[in-house]
């Protein structure tokens, strides 16, 4: 079965609109693991607009699932995340100033600075992923640097799937099967939600992992965490 990793940068958000610790983001983690999530993600920008450096450390100590840190790799990141030691980690190139991640890497064009990275992570006996758009060439670059695995970066699939649900898919069935005769294993996330994340699990071949944070606690708002966090995990159920 897929698991689910639980992105938390949302409630951070939340907690940081009013500066003191309402939500309680270390509570959260632990209530989400406590209610099924198999993961718990965060994605700590430079400018610390929801996840902070300091909750990094302090998810470290409570999350007993799979910790999966996301983000851009400069000096900080890099530092923080050796410091930590997750069970895995998501290399994302998304710009200091972007309101979201909104790409893959270019695996062909940054080849030697993402080995230095993969190498780097590895050393620790951190897993590393490597974010990719759906596309057979960067699947393959992010073999050629020795990733363990790659996470497709979802939101094409997430526009295209209301109007055309085949098309929506296609490629991301295309890269997960080349990821899949490379050996490297399979995450994906960005905008999953409860309306496409069914179809999504259904057809992608191999998938490990899906991360899922805004559609989800905004889902929360309305069915509480609880109930949200089993919905999700109900798409993710193959049946035989
Ligand atoms: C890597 C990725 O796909 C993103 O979804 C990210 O983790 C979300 O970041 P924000 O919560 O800052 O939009
Ligand atoms: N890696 C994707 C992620 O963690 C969550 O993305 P989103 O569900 O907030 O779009």
């Amino acid at each position: 079965m897929t698991r689910l990793s639980v992105n938390i940068n949302k409630i951070a958000t939340i907690r940081n609109a009013r500066g003191g610790n309402n939500p309680n983001l270390v509570q959260i983690a632990i209530d989400c693991e406590r209610f099924g999530a198999q993961g718990i993600t965060v994605h700590p920008r430079p400018d610390e607009r929801h996840i902070r450096y300091q909750d990094v450390l302090d998810l470290k100590e409570v999350v007993t699932t799979e910790f999966n840190i996301e983000g851009n790799p400069d000096e900080r990141f890099i530092e923080l995340v050796k410091r930590v030691r997750p069970e895995q980690v998501t290399l994302v190139p998304d710009a200091p100033d972007a309101i979201t991640s909104n790409a893959g890497w270019d695996t062909i064009r940054h080849a030697d600075h993402l080995r230095y990275l993969v190498d780097t992570f590895k050393e620790d006996g951190i897993r590393v992923s490597i974010f990719v758009d759906a596309n057979e060439r960067m699947v393959e670059g992010a073999k050629a640097v020795g990733t363990d695995r790659i996470e497709l970066y979802t939101e094409p699939y997430a526009t295209q799937y209301p109007t055309d649900q085949e098309a929506a898919v296609a490629s991301f069935v295309r890269a997960a099967q080349k990821a899949h005769e490379l050996g490297l294993e399979l995450n994906a996330g960005h905008d999953l939600s409860l309306e496409n994340l069914r179809f999504f699990n259904e057809r992608i071949p191999y998938l490990k992992e899906v991360s899922i944070g805004h559609a989800l606690i905004s889902d929360a708002l309305y069915f509480g965490l609880e109930n949200t966090i089993q919905m999700y995990l109900r798409c993710l159920v193959q049946d035989s």
